[in-house]
């Protein structure tokens, strides 16, 4: 079976969507792509496949697409996904889910009417051999309780709308949904600790997250978009019994000119290319009839939700609750 796939967005996510659906995924063909700029989803329809279409609606509405890839901007989520349903159609949308937990909660509430699970948000990190092991790891009781998670999430420099606010909601947003996945609890509290911010952006960059786990573990993450030096994406897990830390994949370690080490990449591409390959396999596999994979819409606003209370604590330096809705059965 081969499920024919349309694609909104052929920017970088979209491209690199569109290239590893092309490449490495079985059972999935590219078959309609749209962007707001027409000349770049033609490239990427060059590139790998697919006709293009005149916009978001010729790509859900359209009878030869049976799932659909939303790697738009973060405000067109809501409306492209709530398309999707109301099309009955699968859809993998890139993260954060929503803007708000409202607009988070309108898509949980067309899913839950549906009755079943159509939708997987883009947190790729779930998918990645690294995080994987941790979460074996832990899992397998072999090192204990978890006490605290250490992260650091360092890109080389900011895209040019970033903010100090979407550095919580559109970056440390990845922390909040592996935090959860990882520790199997939900965030109580978000606390954020302001540096001296970097003359190098004009923006609070870095800041430090806290995140108190409704079990008692800390999670600590440091976000720091304007690094200068590269992708750097770390994570320590501490337990009673040892601890577990993320290597990141790098096919050598040099020694050349007095030094010794290995390269970082310019953005997360390299960083999580098989996250991204085995998130696109599961969703392929899903989407033929498979059990859901990856974050659910659930997921998806206890992200957002989590990302309310940091951006509440940014603006007045408090700890501040996480608020949650029940939890529909449908993400049970
Ligand atoms: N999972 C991950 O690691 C990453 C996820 N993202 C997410 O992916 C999404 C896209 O980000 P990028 O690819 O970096 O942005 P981008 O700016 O490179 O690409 C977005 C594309 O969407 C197009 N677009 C805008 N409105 C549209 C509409 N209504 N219909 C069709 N196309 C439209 C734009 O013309 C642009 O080509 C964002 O939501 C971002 O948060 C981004 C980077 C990494
Ligand atoms: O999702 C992503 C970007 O939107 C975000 O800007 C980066 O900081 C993340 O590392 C990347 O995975």
């Amino acid at each position: 079976m081969t499920i024919k796939v349309g694609l909104i967005g052929a920017g970088v996510m979209g491209g690199d969507h569109a290239r590893i659906l092309s490449t490495s995924v079985g059972g999935a063909e590219l078959v309609a792509v749209s962007d707001a700029d027409r000349a770049r989803a033609e490239a990427v329809a060059a590139s790998y496949g697919g006709g293009v279409v005149a916009d978001a609606e010729a790509v859900i509405g359209n009878d030869a697409v049976d799932a659909v890839i939303v790697a738009s901007p973060d405000p067109t989520h809501k409306p492209l996904v709530l398309a999707c349903l109301a099309a009955g159609k699968p859809v993998l949308c890139e993260k954060p889910l929503g803007l708000t937990t409202d607009e988070c909660l309108e898509i949980i509430a067309a899913e839950t009417a549906l009755g079943k699970r159509l939708v997987q948000v883009g947190f790729m990190r779930r998918f990645d051999p690294g995080y994987v092991a941790m979460k074996t790891t832990l899992d397998s009781g072999d090192l204990g309780q978890a006490l605290m998670l250490h992260c650091v999430h360092r890109n080389e420099t900011a895209a040019s709308y970033t903010t100090s606010e979407n550095m919580i909601a559109n970056t440390a947003v990845h922390e909040m949904d592996i935090a959860r996945w990882l520790l199997g609890t939900d965030v109580a509290r978000v606390t954020v600790v302001t540096p001296r911010p970097t003359r190098l952006a004009r923006m609070q960059d870095p800041q430090i997250l806290l995140f108190h786990m409704t079990d008692g573990v800390v999670v600590t993450v440091e976000v720091f978009v304007n690094c200068q030096y590269g992708y750097d994406v770390r994570g320590e897990l501490v337990c009673e019994k040892g601890t577990a830390t993320l290597t990141p994949p790098h096919d050598i370690t040099l020694r050349q000119a007095r030094h010794d080490g290995f390269g970082h990449p310019a953005d997360w591409r390299p960083r999580f290319a098989e996250a991204y390959r085995v998130e696109l396999q599961a969703w392929i596999d899903a989407a033929a009839g498979g059990p859901p994979a990856g974050a659910s819409a659930w997921d998806g606003y206890a992200a957002t939700a989590v990302a309310e209370a940091g951006l509440a604590a940014l603006k007045s330096g408090a700890t501040t609750e996480v608020t949650m809705a029940d939890r529909p059965g449908l993400y049970d």
